[in-house]
This record gives structure tokens, sequence and C-alpha cells, in this order.
């Protein structure tokens, strides 16, 4: 394998893989793997889901769908018995990060994680990482592993992220509900239509399915960062990746990456709101790479204040289309009484004007789809 330093993201399948506690085995051949890896001089970071799996039968719930509380208390056990898990496959030490979209939207403490992450690298320490599923509220959430899983090979600046899940890769269709499903092998760029392939899960202990590893796939190859799919079921599969193969799907990493603030825009911050704008905007900003004025906003979505991220949108005669995503200069209520006005009217309207732009093209990065 040509990688120096890789993410793999193991899912609660292949973790707790009949959701009664934590089971080797699966991870018996991907603890085999990474022990692999690190006498290549490959370093690994881990992000395992499988908490919630894990901790199922210690917690009672009496459904299918166990309340947020009670998946948190899962999250809770789980936990422990799941890094107790990898840590007996391994003849090397293994360190434990819970962590929030909260922590990774806050510069401070996201460079906090790079630094931790380095250390525990320089002393071949596995780092296991996983979201802090009992603090983590709706909003701070990153959600799902597969998105959470990107977002740390980028701030680790990995130059591989395998996903590892119970299926070979992506196919043309669910290949749990339909035997004629074709594995692609390759996916060169991730288009709405690669998107239109991906369906949830059918398994009540994971979340989200293809959809969240396509996303997943995207915000890393954006960063340069190569991507694989891999059945982590299969033993095989990890003999092929050592020798440099593809056993699953490929997404191939794109070679204009966007700068750290620019990613970090893109994919870590959310949107609060959104702005929208006219057809005359869409040609500027996509055209000549302009920053947005007022007299191109048309209206807003959503109450946000100064600074915040928000979504552009144009409406088009068929549906509203994201455009881009930027921080706002202005709050929602200072920009619904500029909008579609020319920037020299702003002082007088405002009786201020901390800016001539409502989204500077450096605080901007437009949408690809
Ligand atoms: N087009 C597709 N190709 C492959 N798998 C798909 C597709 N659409 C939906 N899936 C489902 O995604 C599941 C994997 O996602 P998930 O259950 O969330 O796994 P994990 O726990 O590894 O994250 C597969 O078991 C499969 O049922
Ligand atoms: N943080 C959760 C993982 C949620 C998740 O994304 O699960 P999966 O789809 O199996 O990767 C847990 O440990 O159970």
């Amino acid at each position: 394998m040509q990688f120096k330093r890789i993410v793999v993201k193991v899912g609660s399948a292949l973790v707790s893989p009949d959701g009664q506690g934590c089971s080797g085995k699966h991870v018996l051949a991907i603890a085999g793997f990474i022990s692999a890896c690190h006498q290549q001089d490959i370093e690994v970071i881990l992000v395992s889901s499988g908490s919630v799996a894990a901790g199922r039968s210690s917690i009672a719930h009496g459904s299918n769908t166990p309340s947020i509380a009670a998946k948190q208390a899962m999250a809770a056990v789980g936990q422990m018995q799941m890094m107790a898990n990898w840590q007996r496959f391994f003849d090397f030490s293994c360190s434990q990060l819970l962590i929030t979209h909260g922590d990774l939207k806050d510069r401070k403490r996201y460079l906090n994680i790079k630094n931790t992450v380095r250390v525990l690298l320089e002393n071949r320490v596995l780092p296991i990482i996983n979201e802090n599923d009992t603090v983590a509220t709706q909003e701070l959430k990153v959600g799902d592993n597969d998105n959470l899983a990107a977002l740390v090979a980028m701030v680790v600046e990995a130059d591989a992220l395998l996903i590892l899940s119970d299926v070979d890769g992506v196919f043309d269709k669910d290949p749990r509900k339909f035997s004629d499903a074709t594995l692609i092998p390759n996916i060169e760029e991730i288009t709405q239509d690669i998107y239109d392939l991906a369906g949830g899960t059918t398994n009540h202990l994971a979340t989200g399915g293809m959809a969240t590893k396509i996303q997943a796939a995207e915000k890393a190859c954006e960063q340069g960062i190569e991507t694989f799919i891999v059945n982590g079921t299969k033993p095989k599969a990890f003999e092929q990746l050592l020798q440099g193969a593809n056993p699953g799907t490929h997404f191939r990493a794109q070679g204009n990456t966007l700068t750290a603030k620019k990613q970090w825009l893109k994919n870590t911050l959310k949107s609060s709101g959104a702005v929208h704008v006219d057809q005359g905007a869409v040609r500027a900003l996509q055209k000549t790479g302009a920053s947005l004025l007022a007299i191109g906003v048309k209206g807003l979505t959503g109450d946000f204040a100064k600074g915040a991220a928000v979504d552009i949108i144009y409406f088009d005669e068929q549906a509203p289309k994201i455009i881009g995503k930027g921080i706002s200069q202005y709050s929602s209520s200072d920009l619904a009484r500029i909008q579609g006005q020319g920037s020299h009217n702003i002082e007088t309207i405002l009786g201020y004007c901390p800016s001539q732009e409502v989204i500077h093209r450096d605080d901007l990065v437009l949408s690809n789809k």
C-alpha cells in the first residue's frame, strides 16, 4: 500500500455483528490489518462505531427504535466494552478520543485534536475515535461516523480513508434488497447520479447506510484523500489492500484541493440559514469568482447572526439549487433591509457599513454539483 497515514472507519455491524455486546468475529481480522500497517510504518487512525450496538443488551428499551436517552445510555455502556474489545487484539496501546461536531467547529478544539493525534502517532499509540454520543445533542452532532471519519481524515491530513462495512462497496442498487445488484469498483466523480444509487441501512443499529458513505467520500476526495469502501467481513480484502489493490469501491481523490479554511467552512461548519440570490449573482460567483453583493440578494431563510455560515441558494424554475456556502458579514435582520441594494446605499439604510460584500469571496466556497 502506498499510503503513509490512513483513517480506517469500522461500522457497527463489524464490531457487534449480532447487537449483543462486542465480538472478535470481524474485529480480529481488522486488527490484524491495522497491525500489518503498523509493521509497514503506515500510521492508522481508527474511527470505530459500535458503542450503541454493543451496549444494547444492557439497557432496557422495549423496541427496535430506542429513545435518544436509551441510545445514549447504550453508548455509555458499549463504548468501554468496545475499547476493551479492540485493545485485546493489539500488542501496542490504544487511546480513546470522543468528539462531537461542537469540538470540530471550534477552531481551537480542532487544533487540540490535531495535536493530540500527532503525539499519539509519534508514540505508536493507536487513536480510536467515536462520536461522544452521551453528551451530543442533535445540533452538536456530526450524526454518523462515516462523515465523522471524513472530518477526522482532514484534521489529521490522512492520505487515504478506508470505510469498512458489511457490503463489498457501492452497488448500482442496494444489494440487500436486489440480488442482481452490481458492484461499481471505481467512481471518478461523485455526481447526483451516484447519490441516487445510495439507499439507507436495514440495520437498525447503524446510521446512514450508503448515503453517508458517499457524503464522506465526497468530503475526503475534495481534500485529496483517496477513499475506499471495503467489505470488512472478508479477510481477503485486507490482503488485497496491503498489496495496493482495490477490493471494493475506490473514489478518486481530486487534484485541486480547497484551502484548510475553505474546507473547514464547507465541511465542518453547519449553515444557520440561507441567502437567495438572482441569476446575475450566480453568474458572478461561478464565472468570475466574485464576492456576493447585497444587490444580488433576493431574499433569505432563517434567523442568523453576523459571521454565521449560510447556504447560497438560487431558485430556478424547477427547484432550489445550492450554489455554495459562505460566511455572512450581515445578520439576517440587517440583510433583510439591504437586500437588492447597491453597496453604496448600505450606510444610509443601516447607519453603518461593516463590509461592501455580504459574503467575501475569501469566505465563500462554491458547490460542485
Ligand atoms: N447502492 C448501495 N450499495 C451498497 N450498499 C447499499 C446501497 N444502498 C444501500 N446500501 C446499504 O448500506 C448498508 C451499509 O450501511 P450501514 O448499515 O450504515 O453500515 P455501517 O454500519 O458499516 O456504517 C449495506 O448493508 C446496504 O444494505
Ligand atoms: N457513534 C455511534 C455510531 C453511529 C454510526 O454512524 O454507526 P455506523 O453507521 O454503524 O457507522 C456508535 O458508536 O454506536
